[in-house]
């Protein structure tokens, strides 16, 4: 029998969403991880106790750097990354890679993420972006934060809370893990009325109809 794919979401909202994109597939498992990096990586290490799966995809809606992931496009990580675990320096942030304590980058699946992509683009549902995507503990909340992500991690097209903890529960059980967004807001000053969730959980929708065709 083959195994399942385990999607792990946030919250019920985007729960619903990627559930109706999958249509009924009963060869993923759609599980709550709750809203931040500690959450996830709990959940997701508990939902991979005694179960076997082939993937694991952390889903949901993300923030989007400006002129990098516009509202209601789909994001595909290259890399999760942890953006703010690290130190604070006179010079600058530094990660814990540079402070030589452990890594804060995990690789995509390149052969999977490449696959959904060429699918994705070929069905031209909506806009979608390839690139590393960083987790936060604290949601960027001011311009000023939003440029000094941009411009230290090279590339990064969208912020969210759960992927990197995610795939380091998938890291720890030797499988491999994707992360697959939509875009409700711009990263940047906090505005929640310039906020598109209905936007984004019909995109996220839409990003999963074509899943089972990537996957299985
Ligand atoms: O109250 C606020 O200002 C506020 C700002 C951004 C996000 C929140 C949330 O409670 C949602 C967190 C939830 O959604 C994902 N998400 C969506 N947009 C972003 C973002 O710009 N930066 C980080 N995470 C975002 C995240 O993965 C969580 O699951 C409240």
């Amino acid at each position: 029998m083959n195994k399942k794919v385990l999607i792990m979401v946030a919250v019920e909202a985007e729960q619903t969403a990627v559930l109706r994109g999958l249509r009924g597939n009963n060869s993923f498992e759609v599980k709550l991880a709750g809203v931040g990096p500690v959450a996830a990586t709990i959940n997701t290490a508990k939902a991979l106790i005694g179960n076997e799966y082939s993937y694991i995809i952390s889903a949901g809606i993300a923030g989007g750097f400006e002129d990098r992931a516009e509202i209601g496009s789909i994001v595909v990580a290259s890399e999760m990354i942890a953006g703010d675990l690290g130190a604070e320096t006179p010079e600058g942030f530094s990660s814990l890679n540079e402070l030589g304590f452990g890594s804060t980058i995990i690789k995509a699946d390149t052969s999977l993420s490449n696959r959904y992509m060429e699918t994705l683009s070929a069905s031209a549902i909506v806009p979608v972006h390839l690139g590393p995507i960083i987790t936060m503990s604290t949601v960027t909340g001011t311009a000023a934060t939003a440029s000094r992500l941009a411009s230290r991690i090279p590339g990064v097209i969208a912020e969210g809370m759960e992927g990197f903890g995610v795939a380091s529960a998938a890291q720890a059980y030797g499988l491999s893990a994707l992360e697959i967004r939509t875009i409700s807001n711009c990263v940047g000053p906090r505005d929640k009325s310039a906020w598109r969730i209905g936007d984004a959980l019909l995109s996220l929708e839409q990003a999963f109809t074509i899943i089972p065709e990537v996957l299985l």
